[in-house]
């Protein structure tokens, strides 16, 4: 029985993917904060000046690690952050939803978080990328996503945060 499903990985290459799975969701709990201080400000979601930093930065710091692969996986979390501060955007925009009280600012309170968050996904990423190619790993970081990251607008983020460990 179940030989056609890919086996588990072992405990400490499992713990590792779920170590990042979590950091996945911590820099996605960020996207609300942000499209409400947007929608405050009126400011675009896209910011591709902002992506560019990051993107600099991260391959800056991420020496010895594959220079397209840390880019693809940045670009996916700026995507799916996108896609959830679009989702809800159109979300207050039916609702004819007003300006929210106590927001904090995007600039001195909230890309703080992610900048926070960036080396610790780089270290995250040092670990888990010699693993990816393990059989049953990608199958794995699939399923257990689904418990660990927020699942906002049917996934849809979640699966593109997901997507960018992996080149297609
Ligand atoms: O900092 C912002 O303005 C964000 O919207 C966050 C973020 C990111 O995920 O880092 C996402 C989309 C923007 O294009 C730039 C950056």
């Amino acid at each position: 029985a179940c030989q056609h499903l890919p086996p588990a990985p072992n405990p400490a290459d499992a713990a590792a993917a779920d170590h990042l799975l979590q950091l996945i969701d911590q820099r996605l709990d960020v996207a609300p904060m942000v499209a409400k201080a947007k929608w405050n400000s009126g400011g675009a979601v896209n910011d591709p000046p902002r992506e560019q930093l990051i993107l600099d930065a991260v391959t800056a710091q991420a020496s010895g690690l594959d220079a397209v692969f840390v880019r693809r996986f940045f670009q996916a979390q700026f995507d799916a952050s996108k896609a959830l501060q679009l989702g809800l955007h159109a979300q207050w925009q039916q609702q004819g939803a007003g300006k929210f009280s106590d927001v904090p600012d995007l600039g001195r309170d909230v890309r703080p978080l992610l900048d926070r968050l960036t080396p610790q996904l780089i270290a995250s990423l040092r670990q888990i990328q010699p693993l990816l190619a393990e059989p049953g790993m990608r199958n794995y970081i699939e399923s257990r996503s689904i418990s660990i990251v927020r699942a906002d607008f049917d996934g849809l983020p979640r699966r593109m945060a997901v997507a960018g460990l992996f080149a297609n």
